[in-house]
């Protein structure tokens, strides 16, 4: 396993954590403007999907339409085809094992989403690499699941020019980091970020997740074990690429926004669910947002 000092360099300076409150939403979801068109909120690109994990790759495409990504696009194994447009005929489809259009397609995305359900085979290494190599400055790249893992084993870093945002839970921070678990603790995690490299967000999930960013690092004071269901973790990656996507001013808060909304709308669901299906918060995201943006 790499050392993590392989992976930070830039300097971050966090001084204290505070707590993420629902004033996000209200600042980040706002009403949209009438002369306005898909293309305006954000052409999203999702890459997973083996044949093993096909429904991660269904639960983040899911999740990126139902948070109002403009356009949806997944990259994922032909064997998912039927099973996505049964489930989300918004999205488009293209073959991952066709580079050519793998490509074209990261080249014309606004947002880059990559590891639901990606799996760690050549293949996935190779994807992973190539939209390492390809994004551009412009472009925000959501890294999550299996591609986190790849990183960690091929010691690969976050690419330099993307706008970048990882989503490791704890496994694969560990992984990724070289801290184990039981040493991951805030005092740990402050000493790492002051030299991450290339890393724009870090949002460390986990019961009470936190987000580091150049300067700040937050904590989500709600949701709770309902949430402890796979699929989760993909349905929130989803909903990052919508937001990032679609709220441009800032894309840390865009991301805060997201993490916030996830695990409200599985907070208020838990009141009649005693777990949460990660899907139903991917198909609720509308609704809510609708409710947040006329202050109900
Ligand atoms: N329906 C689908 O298609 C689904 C597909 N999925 C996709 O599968 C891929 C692999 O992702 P993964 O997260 O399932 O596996 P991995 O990275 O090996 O981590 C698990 C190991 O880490 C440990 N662990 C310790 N702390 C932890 C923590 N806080 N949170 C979580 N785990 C924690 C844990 O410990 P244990 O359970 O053994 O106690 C175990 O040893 C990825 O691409 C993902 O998108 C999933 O989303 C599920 C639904
Ligand atoms: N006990 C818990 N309390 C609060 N949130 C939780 C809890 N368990 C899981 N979660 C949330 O669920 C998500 C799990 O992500 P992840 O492990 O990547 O799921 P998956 O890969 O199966 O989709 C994270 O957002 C995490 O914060
Ligand atoms: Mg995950």
């Amino acid at each position: 396993m790499a050392g993590y000092k392989h992976y930070f360099k830039k300097n971050w300076r966090i001084t204290m954590v505070s707590e993420l409150k629902s004033d996000i939403l209200h600042e980040v979801i706002l009403r949209r403007p009438d002369q306005s068109h898909k293309g305006d909120y954000g052409r999203v690109l999702l890459i997973g999907g083996s044949v093993q994990f096909g429904g991660a790759i269904l639960m983040a495409s899911q999740a990126s339409i139902g948070a109002g990504a403009g356009l949806t696009t997944v990259a994922t194994d032909r064997a998912n085809l039927t099973a996505l447009h049964a489930r989300t005929p918004e999205a488009m489809f293209i073959d991952w094992q066709d580079s050519d259009q793998v490509v074209e397609n990261i080249k014309k995305s606004d947002v880059i989403v990559i590891g639901p359900g990606l799996g760690t085979d050549q293949q996935a290494v190779d994807l992973v690499k190539r939209v390492f190599a390809t994004g551009t400055q412009d472009q925000i790249l959501v890294v999550d699941g299996s591609a986190l893992t790849i990183m960690a084993e091929n010691h690969l870093m976050f690419p330099r020019k993307p706008y970048t945002i990882a989503t490791p839970h704890q496994m694969e921070w560990a992984r990724l980091s070289g801290i184990q678990l039981n040493y991951q603790t805030e005092h740990q995690l402050n000493e790492v970020q002051r030299q991450i490299l290339n890393l724009d967000v870090l949002v460390l999930k986990q019961h009470h997740t936190l987000i580091y960013a150049q300067n700040e690092l937050r904590q989500l004071m709600i949701g709770g074990a309902y949430q402890a269901t796979g699929g989760m973790g993909d349905v929130l990656a989803g909903t990052i690429g919508g937001f990032v996507g679609q709220f441009k001013n800032n894309h840390l808060k865009a991301v805060e926004a997201a993490v916030y909304a996830h695990s409200m709308i599985a907070q208020e669901m838990a009141s009649h669910s005693y777990v949460v299906k990660p899907s139903f918060i991917a198909d609720a995201l509308p609704n809510y947002m609708a409710r947040i943006q006329s202050n109900l």
